[in-house]
């Protein structure tokens, strides 16, 4: 049973970057099974993810000490994971479960391959109406503009004691705090109702049915203080027509913003999504 391994890397860009990486990998027994580069010419940077099994696990160590001797020389960032391991995730949602609800349910049919931690809602669970919260963990802290920084720091706690490796916002429509958006970064994605840049804030559908637009989207990213501002992982549209209502425009929506986040997590999951500064690197499969 041969092990799969994931590498991901960022460095300043240089020749042979490529040749390298690959022959310290099958120096160790190593079978590249799937490879993609990317050379950011302004930023003169070289991204990369390399899958591959080790036909000998006792093999992982030994390449893991080789291979900190060449990212050293070459200045990379880099992470090595097991593919086997699935990441422990933690959601976030307010009163629209739909993206929640989608979530759990790929989660359940083992298309998306993540271990969720838990739950946590600024509103009770019978709010929330979906009914597979009773099979995880769930919180109830709720938030008003005074007890912002004690309810976050209950959020903060779950992350520490459930080691949550990636928080999702399913539609949570709180937020959060310069500080918090720090504690989490790159470790926190959120699904925006509409196509950013268009329309940020919490009335996408109305402001976009206002200006009469024919088409209307959905985006995950990464959060950060700015609101709507993040690294960008996944974007989609759909088209409405004059005829479309604010609450049509809802209703399209949710199927959107569901596909959006399920394909930005999976993403995500599968270390797909490098950052490069503002901007996300995506190496689909
Ligand atoms: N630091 C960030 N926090 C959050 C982001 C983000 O990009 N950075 N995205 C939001 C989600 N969101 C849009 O996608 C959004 C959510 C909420 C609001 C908003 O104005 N909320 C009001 C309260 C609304 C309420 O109580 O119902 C507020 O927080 O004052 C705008 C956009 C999640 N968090």
């Amino acid at each position: 049973m041969t092990d799969t391994y994931i590498l991901t890397l960022q460095c300043p860009d240089q020749p042979g970057l490529v040749a390298e990486v690959a022959s310290c990998i099958t120096e160790y027994t190593g079978n590249i099974l799937e490879a993609h580069n990317f050379n950011d010419r302004d930023a003169k940077r070289f991204f990369m993810r390399i899958e591959f099994d080790l036909a000998e696990a006792s093999a992982c160590a030994k390449f893991k000490d080789a291979f900190t001797v060449l990212a050293d020389t070459k200045g990379m960032d880099w992470a090595l994971r097991d593919k086997r391991q699935a990441r422990k995730v933690l959601l976030l949602v307010s009163k629209f479960d739909h993206c929640l609800s989608d979530l759990l349910y790929r989660n359940r049919i083992g298309e998306l391959d993540m271990d969720v931690v838990g739950v946590i809602s600024n509103h009770p669970a019978e709010s929330i109406g979906t009914t597979s919260l009773k099979h995880f963990p769930f919180w109830h802290f709720p938030i008003t503009k005074e007890t912002k920084p004690q309810q976050e720091a209950q959020i903060k706690q779950v992350v520490e004691e459930t080691g949550a490796e990636l928080v999702v916002l399913a539609r949570y429509m709180q937020i959060l705090s310069d500080d918090m958006s720090s504690y989490l970064e790159g470790r926190c994605i959120n699904i925006h109702h509409s196509f950013l840049p268009g329309f940020k804030g919490a009335q996408p559908y109305h402001q976009a049915h206002a200006r009469g637009v024919k088409m209307i989207g959905a985006t995950a990213h990464y959060v950060t203080a700015d609101l709507d501002e993040g690294p960008i992982i996944h974007q989609d549209v759909e088209t409405v027509s004059h005829a479309d209502t604010p609450q049509d425009m809802v209703r399209k929506g949710r199927d959107i913003e569901r596909q959006v986040l399920a394909e930005a997590v999976r993403l995500h999951l599968e270390d797909r999504v490098l950052l490069d500064g503002q901007k996300t690197i995506v190496f689909r499969s």
